[in-house]
């Protein structure tokens, strides 16, 4: 009767509902899995997510359900909007009801606390004969339901995937590149997070225009230097999972990681910022664990171990501000002039 797609996305979030908007507005069939069974009547009475996307109405060729077998029974595309923390967990519970054939890609930006794993590495693990892939850009939730014009990256190692994922979100107001770096890709949009709390935290103490652009390229110097020694290509931090991402959430009110660092910056204790968000601020774990495998590593992060005294350890910023400024002289692209101390 039809030649519609079938979509599952799990995780009814602000990021999961928004892809599923997306897609169902495209005249896919998509169903939206979600833990809470009301919650998910709810969306299907109102066609509005009142808990994360208030006012937002949603395409009529969206379903939520709590009924993981009835979202991925014949999905040919899986895509997994989970916090970094429970990740694994979800996934664990869809197994049973996956298919070999059927592509998962994951949308989430964070990494998995003890085993330091992308959700790539959690999907090759627990779904090791389905194709997977990751997506990650400039994809604010709150602009994306808008239809503000942005883009994002597919990467995945499989032609297929790439094709799929390019085709399923392509519209008018959202492009879809193609990547072959699947864990630069997702290491761009989870390393940007611990980014954002710096910026918020400058924004709310009033440093200058020339502060914030200085502290954005060398957070991408560092992400670059992280992610190179864990194995990912560096040029895929000049695309838009990299420095695209990267702009945005470190200038944008809307990331909810910015708005923790703001919150530091008035005053507020970490668990009250964190609490007040009613969602998922990705950096603040990203934040501590990316700085113990910096420490393990030997990797030079000046601007982690910083933010790390700051948000955790409760130094004053404008002591651990000076302490950078006064460090010693470095080189600008260490790609062009490598550091001394490598
Ligand atoms: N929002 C954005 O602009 C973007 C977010 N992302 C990434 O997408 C991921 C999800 O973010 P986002 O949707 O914004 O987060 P939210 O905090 O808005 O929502 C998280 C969702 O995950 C659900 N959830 C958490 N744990 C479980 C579990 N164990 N079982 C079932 N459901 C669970 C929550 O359910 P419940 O409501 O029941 O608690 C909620 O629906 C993050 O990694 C984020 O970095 C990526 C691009 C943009
Ligand atoms: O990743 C995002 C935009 O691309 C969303 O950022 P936050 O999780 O900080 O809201």
């Amino acid at each position: 009767m039809t030649d519609r797609v079938k979509v599952a996305v799990l995780g009814g979030g602000s990021f999961g509902t928004v892809l599923a908007n997306l897609i169902g507005s495209k005249g896919e069939q998509v169903y939206l899995w979600m833990r809470n069974a009301e919650r998910a009547e709810e969306i299907n009475r109102s066609h509005e997510n009142h808990r994360y996307l208030p006012g937002r109405p949603l395409s009529e060729n969206l379903t939520a359900t709590a009924d993981l077998q009835q979202a991925l029974q014949d999905a040919e595309i899986v895509f997994v909007s989970i916090p970094s923390q429970s990740f694994r967990e979800v996934i664990r519970q869809a197994k049973p009801f996956l298919r070999a054939d059927q592509i998962v890609v994951s949308t989430t930006k964070g990494i998995e606390a003890k085993s330091f794993s992308l959700m790539s590495q959690i999907l090759s693990e627990e779904l090791p004969g389905n194709p997977i892939g990751v997506i990650s850009g400039p994809n604010l939730a709150k602009e994306i339901v808008q239809q503000q014009l942005t883009a994002t990256v597919i990467a995945s190692e499989d032609e297929r995937v790439r094709t799929a994922v390019q085709q399923i979100l392509h519209c008018a107001f959202f492009r879809v590149y193609a990547s072959s770096d699947m864990y630069g890709v997702e290491l761009g949009g989870t390393l940007k997070n611990i980014y954002a709390i710096a910026s918020g935290l400058s924004a709310a103490l009033g440093m200058g225009e020339n502060t914030k652009s200085m502290l954005m390229t060398r957070s991408l110097a560092e992400m670059s230097r992280f992610a190179v020694q864990l194995g990912a290509n560096p040029m895929t931090f000049l695309g838009l999972a990299g420095v695209g991402d990267l702009i945005v959430t470190c200038s944008s009110p809307l990331s909810r990681n910015y708005r923790v660092g703001y919150a530091l910056g008035e005053g507020k204790t970490l668990e009250d910022a964190v609490e007040s968000l009613g969602e998922v601020a990705e950096g603040v774990n990203t934040l501590r664990y990316v700085k113990e495998k910096a420490d393990e590593l030997e990797i030079y992060m000046p601007l982690v171990s910083g933010l790390y005294e700051v948000v955790f350890n409760h130094a004053p910023v404008s002591q651990v501000a000076k302490m950078m400024m006064l460090n010693t002289q470095s080189s600008d692209v260490e790609f062009v002039l490598p550091r001394a101390d490598l």
